[in-house]
């Protein structure tokens, strides 16, 4: 049963070609329309029947449509929302899936007419692939998609939310200011740690040739795996998401330098006591059936990420 008579997904990569896969495998859309700048990818996406019509401009998708995704990279929200706007239907929900909230409603708010409801959304979900071939049905079973509703329309909220449970998702609403922190926390961050991890290991590849790669362990191809990430994405993420992610990247250079010197000291009980506490966090996310990744997730609920 359809949530939505007509799905409009502007950008046609991961997130919005998973997006397509997954309403298909639910019915929960009438039809699905789709718009990518680049042309390239509108004729991979119409080749593959990414979407059930591939249209040559974003307004031209946006037409007519109950339910718009801005799926295209933080930083070009705003260019979007600007050649929508004028066409927006009456009552439609405007919605993205931006992995920075404060900056997209701060780019996309000023463009919409007060005559569409506008959610903004971000699922917590995604792989190192991009483009119109990269997506898949599964990517957001039993993963986070948090809303960001402010105070727009309660029945509009809901119908959305609907729509994100059908796609597999688990819902969650919180406040912009909030999410951006915990995201710095637990995405943001980490993808900056990795980047840098693996370009040092780069630099070190010059000199001993290609030992780091050949007896990388499971840590490191995880980073490599990270930092293979979309560079446009990534560098919209850290341009957007300033404030937040320096502030955590200021503990973050405290702590290492701690560590640091504990570990020019020979201070052991320094080095112990960190590992401890931080074996006891990961012990304690898969106690709690948190752990995402765990066969036995979809269990328990994640509660409401907390950072003090
Ligand atoms: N990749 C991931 O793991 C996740 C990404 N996100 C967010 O989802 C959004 C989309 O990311 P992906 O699907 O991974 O990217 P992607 O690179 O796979 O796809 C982006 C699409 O946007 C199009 N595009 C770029 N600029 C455009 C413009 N000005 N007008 C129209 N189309 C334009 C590109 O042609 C491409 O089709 C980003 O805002 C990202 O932060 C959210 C969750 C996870
Ligand atoms: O691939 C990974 O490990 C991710 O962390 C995916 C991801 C990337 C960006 C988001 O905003 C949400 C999820």
């Amino acid at each position: 049963m359809p949530i939505y008579d007509r799905v409009a997904l502007i950008g046609l990569g991961l997130i919005a070609g998973s997006m397509s896969h997954a309403m298909r495998r639910a019915g929960l859309a009438g039809e699905i329309t789709g718009y990518a700048r680049s042309a390239e990818t509108r004729a991979t996406a119409a080749e593959i029947g990414l979407v059930d019509r591939v249209c040559d401009s974003a307004a031209a998708a946006c037409e007519g449509a109950d339910l718009i995704v801005l799926a295209v990279p933080v930083g070009a929200m705003s260019d979007v929302a600007a050649e929508i706007a004028p066409v927006l239907k009456l009552g439609a929900t405007v919605s993205d899936v931006g992995s920075v909230k404060k900056a997209v409603i701060e780019a996309v708010s000023p463009h919409l007419p007060e005559t569409v409801h506008f959610i903004p959304a971000h699922p917590l979900a995604g792989t190192e692939h991009s483009g119109p071939r990269s997506g898949f049905a599964e990517l957001f079973d039993n993963r986070w998609c948090i809303l960001v509703p402010g105070d727009a329309d309660r029945a509009a909220v809901e119908r959305l939310e609907a729509f994100w449970q059908g796609l597999g998702a688990n819902t969650e609403e919180m406040d912009a200011e909030h999410h951006d922190l915990v995201l710095a926390v637990t995405s943001h961050t980490p993808h900056l740690i990795a980047y840098t991890m693996v370009g040092v290991a780069d630099d070190l590849r010059r000199v001993t040739d290609s030992e780091v790669i050949k007896y990388s362990a499971a840590g490191f191809r995880d980073f490599t795996r990270i930092a293979a990430s979309d560079p446009t994405m990534w560098r919209d993420v850290f341009l957007t998401n300033k404030d937040a992610t320096l502030e955590i990247l200021g503990r973050f250079t405290e702590e290492l330098f701690a560590l640091q010197r504990a570990i020019r000291t020979g201070d052991g009980a320094h080095l112990h006591d960190y590992f401890t506490r931080t074996r006891a966090i990961r012990r304690g996310i898969i106690e709690a059936g948190q752990d995402t990744d765990a066969p036995d997730f979809g269990r328990s609920k994640i509660s409401k990420a907390r950072v003090e």
